[in-house]
């Protein structure tokens, strides 16, 4: 079965994605012809701004492809990809890098923070690379310590990420994702390398800026237990939406 998400019609729609696929090459068929493997196969997505997707699904099923083509670092092979207002197929290069840098906010499996920097600095590095300098990057220290604040570690701004743990770090990169505004945050297993009680720490902050921020997130998870976190569950399957549900709010 093949079915389209529904988010909540009452919100914006941040992510529409119809009939995308994106093949790879994978060598030759017996005849010689080149063969490829489809990553994603006419995949329908959408997320509203103001919630949060699970996306889940086997091993290879699909689910960082479906990430990449969301944050333009991968051009599907056909279909149409809506990022906030930009139809991405639209986009030259400089363009797309233009997107990944101020509409989509990424947050990866191992936070890839730069040893050398301080916390506050992690995040104002993210600016320095949008081509702020001098005085307006000086400004955008209160936005840093306003983020460092919202995930709990305005108190260790000046510190060394060495001296942090891995959910701490995994909020530094939180923050640092929010600094640009962006409308998406896209996130693949953020919490694979945290414990169960950290993971769900992570998946309340970011159930608690999706909403604050109103940002459309994609979590992937093989974390069943962490589903409940999300306003929708989507679910992949050999690069196919098998299905897309509301998540019931559990009863405390
Ligand atoms: N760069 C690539 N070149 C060729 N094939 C690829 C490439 N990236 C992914 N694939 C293939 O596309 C399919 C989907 O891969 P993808 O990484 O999106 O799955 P996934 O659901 O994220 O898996 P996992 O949970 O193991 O990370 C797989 O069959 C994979 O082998």
């Amino acid at each position: 079965m093949t079915s389209t998400t529904q988010p909540n019609t009452t919100l914006a729609t941040a992510i529409d994605l119809h009939r995308v696929s994106l093949l790879y090459p994978d060598g030759q068929n017996p005849d010689g012809s080149p063969r490829t493997v489809a990553a994603l196969d006419h995949v329908n997505f959408s997320a509203a701004k103001g919630e949060l997707t699970a996306l889940v699904g086997e091993s290879g099923s699909g689910k960082s492809s479906l990430l990449s083509v969301i944050g333009a670092l991968v051009q599907p092979t056909s279909g149409t990809v809506l990022v906030g207002d930009t139809n991405v197929e639209k986009l030259d290069d400089a363009e797309q890098a233009q997107l990944r840098r101020d509409t989509v906010g990424l947050i990866f499996q191992q936070p890839n923070l730069l040893s050398a920097l301080g916390v506050r600095d992690q995040l104002l590095v993210t600016d320095h690379l949008r081509g702020l300098r001098g005085k307006e990057l000086k400004h955008r220290r209160a936005r840093a310590d306003e983020l460092l604040d919202v995930v709990g570690l305005v108190d260790m701004a000046d510190r060394k990420i060495q001296a942090l743990s891995g959910g701490q770090r995994q909020r530094v990169n939180i923050a640092r994702a929010l600094m640009g505004t962006p409308q998406v945050l896209l996130a693949d297993e953020p919490t694979s390398a945290l414990d169960q009680s950290r993971s769900h720490d992570i998946m309340q902050l970011l159930k608690t800026l999706t909403q604050e921020f109103s940002v459309a997130t994609v979590v992937v998870t093989h974390d069943r237990g962490l589903v409940q976190y999300a306003d929708q569950e989507v679910t992949l399957s050999d690069g196919r939406v098998v299905s897309a549900e509301r998540v019931v709010p559990q009863v405390s």
